[in-house]
């Protein structure tokens, strides 16, 4: 891009919000070519191993990657990961849908003293990272002439939207077939304090086209939205958590939903944010951005019970479940997976970070009234139930790739997870048997 950012310019970036590894500040300034748009930029240095002879890529990763030429001669991590949003995550969300963002270099770098705009003082960035992505504010619409209607938006995290059926997964594991990822994961954060209450929030019921059941999530994640719901009113956060940490029983509510909303929906007091939760409803299912979604996510068809094995074979080292397990009943499936070819085990591999990565993204919807000015070029919804019309669009973010070094984490975490829930599960159905009942359904 042509405009060069300056270090004064920084005024004109405010917070916006942080997860785990980037934070995100939106533009309020005069510039044009920057209105509406958002960046994001790393909090935390890159590892020194991220730049292996001189690719982002490990050899094995520039291996998993080969058939994407521009993914595997990335010189650092984070170009890489734009086009990863580019060439991986678009084609299979849809264009429409994912927005790829432009990657600025600080090529300007300690010229004439002037230095990048997000080395501004904002809390935890890294201060020496030298690269940072301009994406649209997915929050808010872009400004336009006579376009003064108040915008609302949510941002969702839906997590696994579906059960595993693969073969691979051990007899003892066999709840997992279940009960999904999210519940037993909640059981293990609430035990490590990581949460302070237990989310009711079921995605099986936010993926499954039903009106009723998807209402029943959305409700669930309006009273514990973790880091799991949103809602930010002309771009400001006004339910749910800022800022990286999973809990936020806290919600940080400057004023009340249902007031709030008096200026997008017409409905009586104490029926707006119902009317609310039926409008993203109704924009899930016309766009089919979570059917989309779902058809990635299950991309991991062997299930990370599976794929650990196909890890083994890619990285040449012997594997450690199979080591740890023995010589049980499932030791010949199992093993037919480290008699598989390299291709093989690669698209295995790859298919399960690929879903990693969109069983872990979000999904942030944009509304704002349709009045006479509004936009064509947006998608409208219809709300029954108010008789209004509304312009929306919805954009997936958190597209990031997964490093390949992280599938033993991932086999871990997940025999934790389920270790735990069993254990909970047994002490509770041998002391009552309605406990017992709750935790080995899956219907809240
Ligand atoms: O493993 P999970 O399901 O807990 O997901 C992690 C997320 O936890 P949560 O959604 O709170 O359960 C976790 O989210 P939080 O940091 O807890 O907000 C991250 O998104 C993490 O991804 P990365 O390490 O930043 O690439 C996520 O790791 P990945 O598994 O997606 O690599
Ligand atoms: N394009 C965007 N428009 C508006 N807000 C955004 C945009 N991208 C991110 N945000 C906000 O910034 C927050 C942090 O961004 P993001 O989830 O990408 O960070 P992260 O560190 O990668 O998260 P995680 O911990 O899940 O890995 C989001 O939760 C969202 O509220
Ligand atoms: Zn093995």
């Amino acid at each position: 891009m042509d405009q060069v950012l300056e270090e004064r310019d920084a005024a004109d970036w405010v917070y916006r919000g942080e997860g785990a590894a980037n934070i995100v500040v939106a533009y309020t300034g005069s510039s044009p070519a920057l209105a509406g748009k958002v960046l994001r930029i790393q909090k935390v240095p890159e590892k020194e191993s991220n730049f292996i002879h001189g690719s982002a890529f490990s050899a094995n990763e520039r291996l998993l990657w080969k058939d994407h030429k521009e993914l595997v001669l990335s010189p650092t991590r984070d170009m890489a990961a734009q086009l990863y949003l580019e060439h991986v995550m678009s084609p299979l969300l849809g264009s429409k849908h994912v927005d790829a963002g432009e990657f600025l270099e600080a090529v300007e770098e300690n010229i004439n003293g002037r230095r990048p705009v997000w080395r501004i003082n904002a809390a935890k960035v890294n201060r020496d990272c030298k690269h940072a992505l301009l994406l649209s504010d997915h929050s808010c619409f872009p400004r336009g002439i006579m376009n003064d209607e108040p915008c609302i938006s949510i941002e969702i995290k839906p997590k696994c939207g579906f059960l595993p059926s693969s073969r691979y997964i051990a007899k003892r594991n066999a709840i997992k077939r279940s009960i999904t990822r999210f519940k037993m994961h909640q059981a293990l954060k609430f035990h490590d304090k990581e949460v302070s209450k237990i989310s009711d929030y079921d995605p099986l019921d936010l993926f499954s086209g039903s009106k009723d059941r998807m209402y029943k999530a959305l409700k669930a994640l309006y009273d514990t939205p973790q880091n799991n719901f949103r809602v930010f009113m002309d771009g400001s956060l006004i339910l749910g958590d800022l800022g990286g940490s999973a809990d936020s029983t806290t919600r940080v509510i400057g004023e009340n939903l249902e007031d709030v909303l008096k200026s997008i929906i017409q409905a009586d007091d104490g029926l707006r944010t119902r009317r609310f939760l039926e409008l993203i409803i109704e924009a899930v299912r016309k766009s089919g951005v979570l059917d989309r979604l779902l058809d990635v996510q299950k991309l991991d068809t062997y299930n990370i019970e599976g794929a650990i094995h196909a890890y083994y074979n890619i990285v040449s080292r012997p594997c450690i479940v199979c080591k740890e397990l023995g010589e049980d009943g499932w030791f010949h499936k199992r093993n037919s997976l480290h008699s598989l070819s390299l291709e093989e085990s690669l698209k295995i591999v790859k298919d399960f970070l690929i879903s990693a990565t969109v069983k872990d993204c979000s999904l942030m919807i944009c509304f704002r009234p349709r009045g006479a000015a509004s936009d064509s070029s947006f998608s409208s919804v219809h709300l029954e139930s108010t008789g209004q019309f509304f312009d929306y669009k919805a954009f997936f973010i958190d597209l990031d790739l997964k490093p390949l070094d992280k599938m033993e984490h991932y086999y871990k975490l997940d025999q934790k997870i389920v270790r735990w829930y069993t254990q909970i599960a047994r002490d509770e159905c041998s002391d009552k048997r309605d406990g017992c009942i709750e935790l080995y359904s899956n219907t809240n």
